[in-house]
């Protein structure tokens, strides 16, 4: 399986960056064939205000029904190109707050599942920068695993790469390959993005692909805030297969199955586990 992340630099109109979405994917395609697309967290709309936040959000369809602007626009690519896709997340409108969602779909336009970011980045960076996820968004509590093109594929989120009994729940769940999409700031992303996907995937013993967005985004105060781009691929010994630079465009690699079979049987970390 041929697996594309692409890194796109989303400010807060929608229509932008949809266009901005709709060109990377297409310039992707005309160069080569992939059989999974996956995009960026909130590539909506990051930064803008609250307002901006909601506006974008979309009350997502029961499944086989028509969703909004950018759960069609999603569905449409998946059938005009004839690949997967995982949508990276969009906002979905749940009450009083957003939830911050991945949706994925077959080359039919058959949505194969939803996971919902289970943990909320309510933190300040380095160089005190606040940022409160929860102020807007509600957290997911659901661990997904789905099947594309005959791989197990475990969807995570952001900042949910920091919490690793998540993605040993995932393995547990038979995932072979993790696609994490994150929005990660450039302050911790210099230091960690890196470091935490490769030992998520040395001791998951999984592929991962993981996008990024990148470039300046402007909160509704109009503060800037940069996010660290690097998009990569990782395989299951914790190589980095592919990797993107900080400005938009996209990274592509191979998942190879029997290498995953391999590491795992010369290395069987699950049957060693003593502890959790
Ligand atoms: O706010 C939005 O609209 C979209 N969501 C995000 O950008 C989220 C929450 S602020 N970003 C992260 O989780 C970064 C994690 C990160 O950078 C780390 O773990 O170091």
């Amino acid at each position: 399986m041929r697996v594309a992340v692409i890194q796109m630099s989303p400010g807060a109109d929608k229509g932008e960056n949809i266009a901005q979405a709709r060109g990377l994917i297409e310039g992707l395609l005309a160069e080569q064939k992939v059989d999974l697309l996956v995009l960026p967290e909130m590539w909506t709309c990051l930064g803008g205000s609250r307002a901006n936040k909601f506006a974008a959000a979309e009350t997502l369809p029961v499944p086989g029904g028509t969703g909004g602007e950018a759960y069609e626009f999603l569905r449409g690519m998946a059938v005009v190109h004839n690949v997967y896709v995982h949508g990276g997340s969009i906002g979905e409108l749940a009450g009083e707050k957003i939830l911050n969602t991945s949706i994925v779909f077959n080359p039919l336009g058959e949505e194969l599942g939803r996971y919902r970011k289970i943990h909320l980045f309510d933190i300040t960076t380095p160089d005190g920068q606040g940022y409160r996820e929860s102020a807007i968004y509600g957290a997911g509590d659901e661990v997904v695993t789905l099947d594309i093109a005959g791989t197990r594929v475990g969807l995570a989120i952001c900042y949910d790469i920091r919490f690793p009994e998540l993605f040993l729940a995932l393995r547990r769940a038979g995932a072979e390959l993790i696609v994490l999409p994150a929005a990660f700031t450039l302050q911790t992303g210099k230091d960690h993005w890196e470091v935490l996907l490769r030992a998520r995937a040395i001791e998951t013993q999984c592929w991962f692909a993981a996008s990024g967005t990148c470039g300046t985004h402007h909160e509704g105060n109009g503060e800037p805030r940069q996010t660290y781009g690097h998009s990569l691929i990782v395989d299951p010994w914790g190589h980095v297969v592919a990797k993107a630079s900080d400005g938009p465009g996209w990274a592509v690699a191979t998942i190879n199955k029997a290498f995953t079979a391999k590491v795992r049987a010369n290395m069987p970390l699950l049957d060693h586990r003593r502890l959790a």
